[in-house]
């Protein structure tokens, strides 16, 4: 994008907090004042209600936003198919679940003018979009910007981590920006279009179908910690007074849809609620370890959790592997070998990742599924046996985890694709026998 994106980006104002009730005008007086629904909403705008969760969910988990809008989102014509490109949606059928360890070397560059959305490339997933259940994992790969289209996905929210290059997020909420070491939180239904910072980007998404992401529960860490509430932003209202053709494509049940409108749908002037994007910064985790002795369970960096009916079982956990002090006594420091019910996608997003020496890459990602055994590769085995146990600072990379309750199940696509590492098993050969008897 031009220049003036990346000043626009600059420039961005937020408010802060997750999950409570944002509001906000982009003129004065556009937000209707203690009502939702006044007769007539203030300026000629059209009020609209955007629910995220049921109307009757409890008060704790219920999401929905008011918007007040130059049009109402139901003047469009005909949504109609169109081309899925990569995207692929659950349940995943075109292959069987594999039970083998999986790595990828990061996408291939775009094709010139691939933006965002005809970026996007999906490695796999699990549960079913249409019962509102599972995940599933893309990646993208864009060289341009969208222009005159936004996109909104009906099937589940999405959770954007770029690894290269600065998002600008135009939503209907208003503008957010996410570069690499942050991620972008995109709720169900939300429409946006993504301009390009710096040329080109790369990254991650993970598509929620479940219950929207919502921060986990601190237990005995107590009232602070993990991915603190107040550092996530939301934007500030934004519109866009534009007439002429726009292009909605949206996600519904495994299908992208599209219609085109006769002025932007990004024309919300004011807003309020609970149901918004988000952007976060990584590295504002506040990271919490051990500082007596072993390696605690991963789900110690649980940024944030889609909870399932099961208490503790979530459909998914973003996880951030963040930079940290080790300093355990007589401990194996590194993750530890294991096999897992849960299943692990991992991506990485800068520098290297304390379990893997080498192979494991900035843009790539692994997958080991449920009960697949893995943990250190050799090299990272043999040094951390005989390393000194010196306070140790980690902070040579940021890597994340999505990790589900169900197995991941790679579309063909990712089941045959070039970039699929060959050999991936021998990261683990020749680990040595030291047990004598
Ligand atoms: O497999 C991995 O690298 C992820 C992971 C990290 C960790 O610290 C403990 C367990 C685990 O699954
Ligand atoms: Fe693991």
């Amino acid at each position: 994008m031009s220049g003036d994106a990346r000043k626009t980006a600059e420039a961005l104002a937020y408010q802060t907090g997750f999950g409570n009730e944002h509001g906000s005008e982009a003129v004065p007086g556009a937000l209707p004042q203690g009502r939702n629904a006044p007769q007539r909403a203030p300026l000629g705008l059209y009020a609209e209600q955007l629910s995220g969760t049921a109307f009757t969910e409890p008060r704790a988990h219920n999401r929905r936003s008011w918007l007040y809008r130059i049009r109402p989102s139901a003047a469009h014509p005909e949504f109609v198919r169109t081309d899925n490109g990569a995207v692929r949606t659950a349940p995943f059928t075109e292959s069987v679940a594999d039970p083998n360890r999986r790595r990828w070397n990061p996408l291939p560059d775009p094709a010139p003018g691939t933006d965002w959305l005809a970026g996007l490339w999906t490695l796999g997933g699990n549960g079913d979009a249409t019962q509102r259940t599972g995940m599933a994992v893309h990646l993208y790969a864009a060289d341009s910007s969208m222009t005159d289209r936004v996109f909104s996905d009906a099937d589940g929210e999405l959770l954007i981590v770029p690894e290269r290059g600065g998002l600008l997020l135009r939503t209907e909420f208003g503008l957010l920006a996410a570069g690499p070491g942050e991620v972008a939180l995109i709720p169900r239904g939300v429409r946006f279009r993504v301009e390009l910072l710096d040329g080109s980007a790369r990254g991650y998404v993970c598509e929620n179908y479940g219950a929207p992401f919502q921060l986990p529960d601190l237990g005995p860490i107590g009232a602070n910690g993990l991915a603190n509430a107040r550092d996530f932003r939301a934007p500030v209202a934004a519109y866009e007074d534009v007439e002429g053709p726009v292009e909605v494509v949206s996600k519904f049940c495994g299908n992208l849809w599209t219609a085109t409108y006769d002025h932007s749908p990004l024309d919300v002037v004011a807003w309020h609620g609970n149901h918004v994007p988000y952007v976060y910064d990584l590295r504002r985790f506040n990271v919490i370890g051990s500082i007596s002795y072993d390696h605690p369970d991963p789900s110690i960096f649980t940024v944030l959790t889609s909870p399932s009916d099961t208490p503790g079982l979530a459909g998914v956990d973003f996880v951030v592997f963040a930079p940290r002090w080790l300093v355990g006594e007589d401990t194996f420091r590194p993750p530890y070998f294991h096999r897992n019910v849960m299943s692990e996608y991992m991506g990485l997003i800068e520098g290297a990742y304390d379990a893997k020496a080498s192979g494991f890459l900035p843009g790539g990602g692994s997958l080991h599924n449920m009960m697949s055994a893995h943990g250190p590769d050799r090299e990272t085995f043999d040094k951390a046996s005989a390393a000194e146990l010196v306070p140790q600072r980690v902070d040579d990379g940021l890597a994340f985890m999505f990790e589900t309750r169900w197995p991941v199940t790679a579309t063909a696509q990712a089941a045959s694709a070039g970039h699929l590492q060959r050999g991936y098993d021998d990261v683990w050969r020749g680990l040595e026998r030291h047990f004598r008897g």
